[in-house]
């Protein structure tokens, strides 16, 4: 991937740490990034077991170019401290602090990855973190939470948690997370940072599925932590660009180059202007093109 090339993160699929087909699986459904959760999904009794056989994977097990991320247990459990050292020297690419409410919780684990790269001989600023936001008190403090650490590649909204919080429960319209999922993604965009909606817990309701993830792409969110790999083909579904949006992609990257030729910054389009916002949204179109397989080298659209 380029230096300036943005991580494409559409789907994140959680994967129970305790069940050793899925472990050894994940990697074959295609998924940005791969979540293996030592949290919720896990009993009890299973925690530590879980732990070791995420570990052995992540030596033993090839996951492509996915993105591997761990969720471990939150601050508050016996299980944490063993988690964060387990993963940070197994090398994961990224640990997912679940239940994050404030800056500070952020700053310890960021202290506790940087106590465990340099215990394991890992280099220290390697492994990455995010936030999950799963209460009304994390909805409040999200700015601050994006924005706690340079390791920080993004935040999470965890809607089975929050509504529980907020004394409600999900619905279809979605209406009752309105307010947490602007926040979390203004909270996300003003640090720069990625925006992860919400599992769907609904194996059946593929219509369900479609109007969500069609609502939240509309939002802006970066993609959707998913609970089943059915649900990765109709989430990129919705991500991918069509071809007029590509067609136009491709005119104004080549149109804004030939106006740099010139000295210029600024240019018209058929009628349109193009400038630097234009150009940017542009080239994101071409980058989940490219993921979509949608283009050739050349950024040229392959007929299907
Ligand atoms: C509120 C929260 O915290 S949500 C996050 C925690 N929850 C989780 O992690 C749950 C993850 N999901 C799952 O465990 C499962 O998808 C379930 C239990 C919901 C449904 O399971 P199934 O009915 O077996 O799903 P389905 O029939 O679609 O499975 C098809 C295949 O995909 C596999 N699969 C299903 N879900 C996953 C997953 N999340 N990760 C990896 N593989 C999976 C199944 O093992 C099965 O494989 P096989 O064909 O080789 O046997
Ligand atoms: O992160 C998620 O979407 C799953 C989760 O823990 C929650 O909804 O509480
Ligand atoms: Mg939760």
């Amino acid at each position: 991937m380029a230096e300036n090339e943005e991580r494409l993160r559409r789907t994140m699929m959680f994967v129970p740490g305790n069940n050793p087909a899925m472990v050894k699986d994940a990697g074959i459904y295609g998924a940005d990034s791969i979540m293996f959760d030592l949290e919720d999904s896990v009993s009890l009794s299973e925690k530590d077991a879980a732990r070791v056989l995420v570990y052995e994977a992540l030596q033993t097990q090839d996951y492509g170019n996915a993105e591997l991320v761990v969720r471990v247990n939150g601050q508050d459990t016996e299980f944490y401290a063993n988690d964060v050292k387990a993963m940070v020297k197994a090398g994961i690419d990224v640990i997912r602090l679940p239940k994050a409410e404030s800056a500070d919780m952020v700053k310890q684990l960021e202290a506790d990855i940087l106590a465990a790269e340099k215990e394991f001989g890992r280099e220290v600023g390697s492994t990455h973190l995010m936030a999950a936001i799963e209460s009304a008190k994390g909805v409040l403090n999200a700015p601050q939470i994006a924005a706690a650490s340079d390791r920080m590649i993004g935040i999470a909204l965890s809607a089975e948690d929050y509504t529980t919080d907020m004394k409600t429960h999900r619905y279809p319209d979605g209406a009752e997370l309105e307010f947490a999922r602007n926040m979390v993604l203004h909270a996300a965009r003003a640090a720069g940072v990625a925006a992860f909606d919400t599992v769907f817990t609904n194996m059946d309701d593929t219509e369900g599925f479609y109007r969500e993830t069609e609502y939240i792409h509309q939002l802006g969110f970066d993609g959707k932590s998913l609970v089943n790999p059915r649900q990765i083909e109709m989430v990129n579904k919705v991500y991918e660009p069509t071809q007029k949006e590509i067609l136009n992609a491709k005119n104004v990257i080549n149109a804004i180059e030939e106006a740099r030729l010139k000295g210029s910054g600024v240019i018209s389009m058929n009628g349109q202007m193009v400038d630097r916002p234009v150009v940017l949204r542009a080239q994101r179109v071409m980058g989940l093109a490219k993921a979509s397989n949608l283009v050739d080298e050349e950024g040229n659209y392959i007929e299907k």
